[in-house]
């Protein structure tokens, strides 16, 4: 299936975002552990939290958790304390992208977890038990779900658990968002410089609703800064987010949004500032970063990105994505030392007809229909269901705002 994406006249959204999938994911994690009676609120009905979900409410041994890492990761750390034996598998590129850091781990503390297919990666086999816990160090550069993981745990196991973080360190918001969320749960954790430490607790169950989620705000962000006449509201955000990508709205800032706080969200302004250039380390908020190449370009507006060390693992390998895909639309990108891209304004002859492949990745859907508001032709985006990972309703979404979607198919 292909859509293509045209532009309104203006454009006009009150926009109730999909929940944070991050925040819901921990939460379920945390409302297990905790026995809560409590139903979360505003829990998202997205892929990846819908997996979490079903994992969490059957009586299966044998999980499927399609293409959802924080599941993955999360689920395979709590699996290993639940006693039993469990299966977990996820979609083709999930058994592609890497786990050893945390099997390794969850093996040191006391854990049994065995890879079925190849050495390093999903599909798991774990054979669940009290965890003893204690002292270990492991790498922080690769992905911070293992972290994560292993500290929502971390409170049961016998003797709690001391985490020496070696190297970078990155995506750390997302260690603070679970620690802080730990922490409504009756939980205490210490960061010190590269150590954590939590000590053996119990949680305490509370009633708790989620945020919208600020990563899928930036798509409409980048909507506001491409577009000429535009009345964005987005619901549900809030300044002091627990979410590190609630850091977009600032970067907007340097590319024409202003952001003003309400009661109920945020309201999207042009500020009438454009930096004539971008230099950004995306270290913290890898998930912006899509969104904000592919604003740039369009914009006109050269960057330099680093700190992308991550997106090669991610859905697909989102530097080669982008790349590739921009390149169709006439811009040429260099990338250098897997985290850097770059782009110093050249251009090429641009496709005719181009179609955005999406690579099974949400984000290339999402981060590429705002450029309909700038190509006279719009865009036409293939495979247009994957947006369902993180916000099924996207298309819904656009379409309320003024945008005429065509499926190519009917
Ligand atoms: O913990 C989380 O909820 C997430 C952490 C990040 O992953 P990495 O830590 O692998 O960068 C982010 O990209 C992902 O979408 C969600
Ligand atoms: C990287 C992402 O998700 P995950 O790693 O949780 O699959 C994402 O949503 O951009």
């Amino acid at each position: 299936m292909n859509y293509t994406i045209k532009s309104p006249d203006s454009l006009k959204a009150s926009v109730k975002l999909p929940a944070s999938k991050s925040i819901c994911n921990r939460a379920l994690i945390l409302n297990a552990l905790s026995y809560s009676p409590y139903e979360i609120r505003n829990l998202s009905d997205c892929d990846d939290t819908e997996v979490m979900v079903k994992a969490l409410n059957s009586n299966d041994r044998d999980f499927d958790i399609k293409a959802a890492g924080t599941a993955m990761r999360f689920l395979t750390a709590f699996l290993s304390k639940v006693v039993g034996e469990w299966t977990i598998t996820g979609t083709e590129r999930m058994k592609n992208r890497p786990i050893k850091i945390l099997v390794d781990a969850l093996n040191a503390l006391g854990a049994r977890v065995e890879y079925m297919e190849k050495e390093g990666y999903p599909p798991l086999r774990i054979f669940g038990s009290a965890l003893q816990g204690g002292e270990i160090s492991l790498a922080g550069g690769v992905s911070s779900q293992y972290i994560s993981a292993l500290l929502m745990i971390a409170p049961l196991m016998e003797n709690g658990l001391t985490l020496h973080l070696e190297g970078v360190v990155i995506s750390k918001p997302y260690i603070n968002l679970t620690l802080q969320l730990m922490e409504q749960y009756g939980v205490k954790a210490e960061w010190n410089g590269q150590t954590i430490k939590v000590r053996p607790q119990d949680y305490h169950p509370i009633p708790f609703t989620v945020e919208s989620d600020w990563s899928a705000a930036s798509y409409w962000y980048s909507m506001m800064a491409l577009s000429k006449n535009a009345e964005i509201e987005l619901l549900g955000l809030f300044k002091n987010s627990l979410q590190g990508d609630a850091a977009g709205a600032k970067l907007f800032a340097q590319l024409g949004v202003g952001t003003t706080y309400t009661d109920r969200g945020v309201v999207l302004k042009h500020n009438g500032n454009r930096t004539k250039k971008l230099n950004y380390n995306f270290v913290n908020e890898p998930d912006l970063a899509q969104t904000f190449v592919v604003t740039c370009v369009l914009l006109n507006i050269p960057f330099r990105f680093t700190g992308l060390q991550s997106l090669k693992i991610k859905e697909t390998d989102r530097i080669e994505a982008l790349k590739t895909e921009l390149r169709k639309l006439g811009y040429l990108l260099t990338d250098s030392n897997n985290s850097i891209l770059e782009w110093n304004g050249e251009r090429c002859e641009p496709q005719a007809h181009p179609v955005i492949t999406t690579y099974e990745d949400h984000r290339m859907a999402m981060a590429f229909a705002p450029a309909a508001l700038v190509l006279p032709e719009g865009i036409e985006i293939a495979d247009p269901q994957v947006v369902s990972k993180s916000y099924p309703h996207y298309w819904r979404d656009l379409r309320t705002a003024g945008f005429i979607i065509i499926d190519n198919e009917q």
